[in-house]
């Protein structure tokens, strides 16, 4: 069907009404049918993919522009005209029309009483520490500097995949590790050309903000080239960073996070200074197009300027020390210092681990087994509530006294320790050896899990919560885990643990500070050691503890002590951390996947059922 023209404006009238409406609900703007120099452009917004310089070239050529206010995530925008008259023939010209970007949608016009607040305006509000510095250099210095340089014009093939030439003299800037070599200075140092830059900065700046630099990259952008936003790496260079805008003016976009957003134009011949927050807290990027919508130099408006070939020369100080700065969450030497740290406890707890929960139990597993055969009612409960034919695996399951508690399901055991396997494969277990930090299983491949006092041998809170982490894992969706740890309370709601039922001494110390010959070998390396040794059958002082497990055998890390009866007695002592009220179940809130159904306290265990979302 071909439409008349009097279909047709209505149609344009209709869609027009409904634009207002969105208008007048979504941004509290009010239109009005006489014109002003305030227009509202609808189908055409940052959410419909449309830059501000497309729709500023489009209505330079009816009228003057003084701003386009673009607001994130919307599907119209503002135009501030210079004055009524440039507003009627930017109306007249482009309402109902559907010239603007790819997509062909038609964009409706308003005329409207005032434009919302705007967020942000050019080179006004500069990032903190961000300086320009207006014809820093002659013309006649940038010729000279630009021959210095002598720049091939040949891409280079690393260059064509950063899709602008770079170049580097003193140091080469080594973007894989986006760092420098500060062993493996550069034939070709800064052109000598620059050195009477240095003296000029000293007179313009405070002493703080004048180096003399030892890097320089040179950046070489053809129109539509740009440089992705970043923080040049913190531990590579010192405070401030300069750069020199040559042959051409161009936007810079610094952005410190989402809505915190400032585009800088940089003038040709500036020198752009970035110290303190402007260093090292914003990124700074240069957006690949081929224009750039700037305010126009006469007239206070807005224009947009075609761009052409810009070269810069960023000139840095390579950094000797450690990086100290305010921003620790964008420090790549703090983080880096943060890893090793992380590394380090890691491999301390692993060790300890090791000695005092491994080693442990392959050596008391006959007589710790003999000690376990009751199953726990809650747990077991638990078990019997998979449906038939389920898989649930028992991670960390001892000697294997949940895994026949129900036989509609499949269970399967794993466990660190061999002496306690050997024990379950006398019971005709399935089970298999791992450690709970890496479980050898698919995700998604099992319907429960269960992990009875296990985690609390985990020595930092990183390794309990992967522990949970690789359960969560593993688990299908709706998929059900049981855990329980030691609470460092023995003692809730008057329900005394039968740990405590069983102290008849009951001791009112109840611990001793014994370093054994591991927890020497680990104390200058971390906190977890010269633990506490705990008295058996007390309540808890300290959540890391050593519990002693006494064995009338022979074996090693064990303490010696003469029985009455002149037999040997070994004390073995296992690592504990013991839990807090709520520390469980606030682990397990950090780990997305998954939803805590319930938190309990049983038998001196706090013990968390999740689910798998
Ligand atoms: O081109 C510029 O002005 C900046 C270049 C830059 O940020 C860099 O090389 O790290
Ligand atoms: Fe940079």
């Amino acid at each position: 069907m071909i439409d008349s023209g009097k279909n047709k404006n209505s149609k344009i009238q209709r869609k027009h009404k409904r634009c207002q409406a969105i208008l007048s609900r979504d941004a509290n703007v009010e239109c009005v049918s006489h014109p002003t120099k305030f227009i509202a452009i609808c189908n055409a917004g940052l959410s419909t993919g449309l830059q501000k310089e497309t729709i500023l070239e489009e209505a330079l050529k009816y009228g003057r522009v003084i701003d386009i206010v673009m607001l994130p995530n919307k599907s119209y925008c503002f135009i501030n005209c210079y004055n009524e008259d440039d507003a009627k023939n930017i109306f007249d010209n482009m309402h109902g029309h559907a010239k603007l970007g790819q997509n062909e949608t038609i964009i409706y016009l308003s005329y409207i009483k005032e434009i919302p607040e705007a967020p942000n305006q050019y080179n006004q509000d500069l990032p903190e520490g961000l300086i320009i510095i207006n014809d820093f250099v002659s013309a006649d210095e940038e010729r000279i500097l630009l021959e210095a340089i002598r720049m091939s014009e040949e891409p280079l093939e690393n260059n064509l995949l950063k899709h602008r030439r770079v170049k580097h003299f003193g140091y080469e800037f080594l973007y894989g590790i986006n760092n420098v070599d500060p062993e493996k200075p550069l034939e070709e140092n800064i052109p000598v050309e620059c050195d009477a830059l240095w003296k000029r900065l000293e007179d313009k700046v405070p002493d703080r903000l004048a180096l003399v630099p030892d890097q320089l990259t040179v950046n070489i952008y053809e129109p539509g080239q740009g440089i992705p936003p970043h923080v040049d790496t913190h531990s590579a260079f010192l405070d401030p960073i300069y750069s020199l805008s040559l042959e051409s003016d161009i936007v810079m976009e610094f952005r410190r996070s989402n809505n915190n957003h400032v585009p800088v134009v940089l003038p040709r011949r500036s020198l752009l200074i970035m110290s303190g927050e402007s260093r090292y807290a914003w990124t700074h990027g240069i957006t690949p197009r081929h224009m750039d919508v700037i305010p126009s130099k006469e007239g206070g408006g807005l224009t947009i300027h075609h761009r052409t070939r810009r070269t810069s020369f960023t000139f840095r100080k390579l950094r000797r020390n450690r990086c100290d700065c305010a921003y620790p969450e964008l420090c790549d030497t703090y983080a880096a210092e943060q890893k090793s740290n992380e590394d380090k406890l890691a491999s301390v707890a692993a060790k300890l681990e090791e000695e005092n929960v491994h080693k442990v139990y392959d050596e008391i597993a006959n007589h710790f087994s003999e000690t376990r055969y009751k199953p726990w009612p809650k747990v077991e409960n638990f078990i019997k509530s998979f449906e038939c034919g389920s898989v649930v695996m028992d991670v960390g399951c001892g000697n294997g006294k949940y895994l026949s508690v129900n036989p509609n399901i499949i269970e399967i055991g794993c466990d660190r320790s061999e002496g306690l396997l050997q024990v379950c494969s006398q019971r005709k277990c399935h089970v298999f050896q791992c450690n709970c930090l890496n479980l050898p299983f698919r995700d998604n491949s099992v319907n429960g899990c269960i992990s009875i006092a296990v985690i609390h041998h985990l020595a930092t809170e990183a390794r309990r919560l992967q522990a949970i982490a690789e359960m969560a894992r593993v688990l299908v969706s709706n998929g059900r885990c049981l855990i329980y740890v030691w609470a460092k309370n023995q003692e809730f709601n008057c329900e005394k643990s039968s740990y405590l039922h069983r102290n008849r001494n009951n001791r009112m110390q109840n611990t001793k500070s014994v370093s054994n010959e591991n927890t020497q070998s680990l104390s200058s390396k971390s906190e977890l050691v010269d633990l506490p040794v705990h008295m058996n059958r007390t309540q808890f002082q300290e959540q890391d503890v050593f519990v002693p497990w006494k064995l009338k055998s022979s074996g090693p890390k064990s303490i010696e002590t003469t029985t009455e009866d002149g037999g040997v007695k070994k004390e073995f002592l296992r690592y504990y951390h013991v839990f807090e009220e709520g520390e469980l179940a606030q682990l397990c809130a950090r780990i997305e996947s998954i939803e805590v159904e319930c938190a309990y306290y049983d038998q001196g265990n706090w013990c968390v059922i999740f689910r798998k979302k």
